[in-house]
Order: C-alpha cells, then sequence, then structure tokens
C-alpha cells in the first residue's frame, strides 16, 4: 500500500482547483525497512477504530516512539486506505510542537506501521476525569461493596487555570492547522495528548480535510471522502452544520474546541445523551446547559465557540485567530512563549505507578505482540490486530459515531438493527471482573460479547417492564443491571452508569 505513495501527485494550488503532475514524491519521514522486530515493545497507549499503538523503544537507538499499527487487511476491507494515506502524508508535513510528529514509517506483509513522537501523559480526557484522592461522596456511599471506590473520587474536571493553559496550547495547533488549510475534523479530549512534562499535542489526523488552498500536498486517492449524508469525527463534538450536511468549515474544529473547553472546565461534554440520535438531537436544538461555576468569561467564550453560525466562531471570522487570543478568557496568556510556560501538573496513572513502561501495559501485564508482524506465527488471516479491542479497550470507551463505527460489533446485528449504546466495561463477579463489551440495540437488544474472542457471553432478556428489567446506579462508573432471574453488575470506566439507565429506560419507554 505504501508504494502507492510514490506514484502520480496531485497538487492543490492555493488559487483551488487542483493541478496534477507526475513526479517520485519523498516524504521528510522516510519509508525504512524495519521489521517489527527491531522494536521492544511496552504497553498499548490506546487503540483505535482501525489502529492500535503501542509504546515501542528502537532497539539500536533505544529512541521511544508510539507505534501506530494497522492491519492492511482490515483497513481495505473498512474502505479505510484513503484516510491512511492522508493522515501519512498530511503529518509528514505538518511541524509543529502542538501537533504529534512523524518520524518514519514500515510495513511488513501484514500490517502499516506509524512511528509517532510519544505522549507519555495520555489523553487529555483521562486528565479530566482521572481518579484522585479528594473526598468520600455520602450521597454514594449506601452499598457497602464499593466504599473503598469512595476514598478515590474523581476530581472529574479542571481547574480554570489549567483549562486555560491547555486550550491555549490547542488553539495555537489549530491556528497553524487552519493555516495550512486544514481542517482536523475530530478535535476532542481523546485526541489532545500530553507529553510527559505536560503539554498538549494534537494527535489523529485520520479525518483530516484539506480545503482547496490546503498548503499540503495531497496524493492521488487520500483526499477524504466529503459524501453529503456522512460525517467524520465523534457523535458528541459534531457541529450542527455537519449534520446538516454542509460543507466542511475551520469553523467545524472551533465548534469542537468549544465542546473541548466546556468538557475540561465541567468533565462532561455540552451535548451528552444515551445515544447519537439524541446527542444529535440536542446538538440541533443547541441545547447547552452552562454550570453555575463557569466564570463569565469561561460562559461566554463557550457559548461563542458553540455558534450555530460557523463564521461567527471567534478564529473563523475576518480576523481570524485575533478574535479568539483576545478572548478575556484566555486573559494573561503569553501567546508567543506557550511551550516555555510551566504546564498544570500532570494527574498520574493509577495502572502505571507499579509498571514499568517498556514491560508492562497499562493493566500491568506485557503486552503479547503474536499477532503482528510477518514472523507471527499466529496471525494467519490477518484479522486480528486492530480488529480485536485488546485488553486495554476497557480505557478506549466511545459512543460510536456513524463514521467511526467499529465494524467488529456488526456481526452481533441483524439487518436493519442497530446500535443505541455501546461501552467496553468490566463485568465484576464476587471477586473478578471481566472485559466486556456491553451492547444496545433498537430491537430492542441488550447483550456482553467477549471483545477478544468476539462471542456473545450473555443476552440480558428484555422488557419493556421495569420490574422485570431496571438499572440501580450504585456510583458514577458501577450499575446493576436487574432481571428477574439476575443481577449483572458492570463498571463504566468513563462513568456513564447513569447513561446506561437512561438509555434502558429511554428504550423501555419508547
Ligand atoms: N503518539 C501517541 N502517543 C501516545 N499515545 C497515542 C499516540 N497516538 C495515539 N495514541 C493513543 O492511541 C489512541 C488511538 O490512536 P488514534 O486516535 O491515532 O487511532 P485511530 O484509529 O485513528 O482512532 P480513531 O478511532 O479516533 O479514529 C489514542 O486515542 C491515544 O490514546
Amino acid at each position: 500500500m505504501e508504494k502507492e505513495f510514490d506514484t502520480k501527485l496531485v497538487l492543490q494550488g492555493r488559487n483551488g482547483g487542483s493541478v496534477s503532475r507526475s513526479k517520485s514524491f519523498s516524504f521528510k519521514a522516510p519509508q525504512e525497512n524495519f521489521t517489527i522486530q527491531d522494536f521492544q515493545l511496552g504497553k498499548i497507549y490506546g487503540v483505535g477504530s482501525y489502529s492500535k499503538v503501542v509504546r515501542a523503544k528502537k532497539k539500536e537507538t533505544g529512541t521511544v516512539y508510539a507505534l501506530k499499527i494497522m492491519d492492511k487487511k482490515f483497513i481495505t476491507k473498512e474502505n479505510k486506505t484513503a484516510y491512511v494515506k492522508l493522515e501519512r502524508i498530511v503529518l509528514d508535513q505538518l511541524d509543529h510542537p502542538g501537533i504529534i510528529k512523524l518520524f518514519f514509517t514500515f510495513q511488513d506483509s501484514f500490517s502499516l506501521y506509524m512511528a509517532l513522537e510519544s505522549c507519555e501523559g495520555g489523553e487529555l480526557f483521562d486528565q479530566i476525569t482521572r481518579v484522585r484522592m479528594i473526598s468520600v461522596e455520602p450521597s454514594w456511599c449506601f452499598d457497602k461493596f464499593w466504599d473503598l471506590t469512595y476514598l478515590h473520587v474523581q476530581k472529574g474536571k479542571l481547574s480554570e487555570d489549567e483549562a486555560r493553559f491547555y486550550s491555549a496550547q490547542v488553539v495555537d495547533a489549530l491556528e497553524y492547522i487552519h493555516s495550512m488549510g486544514l481542517i482536523h475534523r475530530d478535535i476532542k479530549p481523546e485526541n489532545l495528548l500530553l507529553t510527559s512534562d505536560g503539554h498538549i499535542k494534537i494527535a489523529d489526523f485520520g479525518s483530516v480535510k484539506p480545503m482547496q488552498d490546503s498548503r499540503i500536498t495531497v496524493l492521488p486517492n487520500a483526499a477524504s471522502d466529503d459524501k453529503a449524508c456522512t460525517f467524520v469525527g465523534t457523535a458528541a463534538y459534531v457541529p450542527p452544520e455537519v449534520l446538516n450536511s454542509s460543507p466542511a468549515t475551520f469553523g467545524n474544529d472551533l465548534w469542537a474546541l468549544g465542546c473541548t473547553i466546556y468538557q475540561m472546565l465541567s468533565g462532561t461534554s455540552p451535548f451528552k445523551d444515551a445515544s447519537e440520535w439524541l446527542i444529535f438531537q440536542r446538538i440541533i436544538a443547541r441545547d447547552i446547559k452552562f454550570p453555575s461555576h463557569f466564570s463569565e468569561a469561561a460562559r461566554d467564550l463557550v457559548d461563542r465557540l458553540l455558534d450555530t453560525d460557523p463564521s461567527r466562531r471567534p478564529g473563523a471570522g475576518s480576523e481570524g485567530y485575533a478574535a479568539l487570543k483576545r478572548h478575556p478568557f484566555f486573559m494573561g496568556v503569553d501567546w508567543k512563549n506557550l511551550r516555555s510556560q510551566t504546564p498544570p501538573k500532570l494527574a498520574p496513572d493509577p495502572a502505571s505507578q507499579t509498571a514499568s513502561p517498556e514491560r508492562e501495559d497499562a493493566h500491568g501485564s506485557p503486552w503479547n505482540p503474536t499477532h503482528i508482524g510477518d514472523s507471527s506465527a499466529a496471525h494467519n488471516d490477518g484479522h486480528s490486530a486492530p480488529s480485536t479491542p485488546s485488553e486495554s479497550s476497557g480505557s478506549i470507551t466511545r459512543l460510536a459515531s456513524i463514521d467511526s463505527f467499529d465494524s467488529r460489533w456488526q456481526q452481533f446485528l441483524e439487518p436493519g438493527e442497530s446500535v443505541l449504546m455501546i461501552s467496553a466495561v468490566k463485568k465484576l463477579q464476587k471477586i473478578t471482573s471481566k472485559k466486556v463489551q456491553l451492547i444496545l440495540t433498537n430491537k430492542p437488544k441488550l447483550i456482553y460479547v467477549d471483545p477478544s474472542k468476539l462471542v456473545v457471553k450473555g443476552n440480558i432478556i428484555w422488557s419493556d417492564n421495569s420490574n422485570d428489567l431496571n438499572v440501580i446506579v450504585t456510583s458514577p462508573s458501577h450499575f446493576k443491571i436487574c432481571t428477574p432471574k439476575k443481577v449483572l453488575s458492570f463498571e463504566d470506566v468513563k462513568q456513564r452508569a447513569l447513561v446506561w439507565k437512561k438509555a434502558i429506560e429511554t428504550l423501555q419507554n419508547r
């Protein structure tokens, strides 16, 4: 697949229209002849819809990279080739301290590998939601079993100073991305990564859209789709005009920035609901509630960024980013020296405090890469790399978006059936717990699936009657699904226990 990058170029000229010419294109980040055996693999940083990102130390040099591993067959099957090519070529040409750097790529028969700058600080999402020892929340303590959990109450949001620091760095990087004629289209706290010293880097250019006058060289077949009825990105951050099939603009990212700042300050995205459909209704109705602790400046900035008219969002008008940067929320920000400012202290990942990053993944066991690379005996069909959610997927929960919906779960649906809510959760037993994918569909059907073996482990018998099916929330992340025959306990690390309850009840009362 990489060879195709070497073919004919399409250069998109500044004055619109595209110019095509034949030329061998040389990447800044070279295509190397490395193999996966040249790296010592460590923990899994994260799992995307078509990739797995792993900490990888080059044995020869000791340099640590974030290796984005993509299964060729899966990418082809899912028609993601254009997205992968575009991400590769865009990252190759971007050069900004606030953007993940691509160092080199390589491939083998099964996988494509991108060696990215590693962000040891994890996702901004985790900084927002990370568990901290703060206080006991008495109202949640009615279940003795969970008492210990409540000694570790989540702070769940950032201070305004922290949010200002991070959002200024995002604004700075976004200004650069937009100045290059690119729309990122998937700005959200999961794609804002932190270096070990706490600075922000924008990642995941898999949804990027070059504008007509982009300064980026785009290769044939690498431009992402612009089909009227689909959107790329993630449901909760998608702007209303995209739902109305308007063409993409820089304003799309500014809306997502508004949602992200709201989330930093409140702990949740502004448009939250039990299903994509309900989220879209809220977005279209611009149904925003501002928590009372928001300062006047924060509220005003978010309110303006979430303007239904994309051209009125600060940063999108004729004044460009100057209008955004001089907003009172950013008062005191030294825009020229952002990267030399002292970042907020990172809340540590509890799992990594006992684990050495080279040797252990986030759950305390070394990642076994048997399913990747040419030399792998286990990799006989090429389907397993990104298509298995992995042992770390418990922390990669997200609502499905139309475009990024993970096709793995489609096999559990009948024709015409669609997913209303899906989470990687832990099914809690007396002393053990098991990672499962909990899936609620419009049938209605409520099942949980073993994410590694991709087999249904349980079918919770549906009833519209709350006497036969009800959900008891015992904490922000813990809930029990009760049927006359049994009570099943789950933990959703992304604290969506109430969302699950609401989703099930909404469906019962439809
Ligand atoms: N350079 C990096 N350093 C550390 N972790 C990373 C890095 N790049 C990605 N990750 C982690 O891996 C996850 C998946 O990566 P990425 O978002 O690029 O994959 P994707 O398949 O494009 O995802 P998506 O489903 O959002 O399209 C990220 O959310 C992040 O947690």
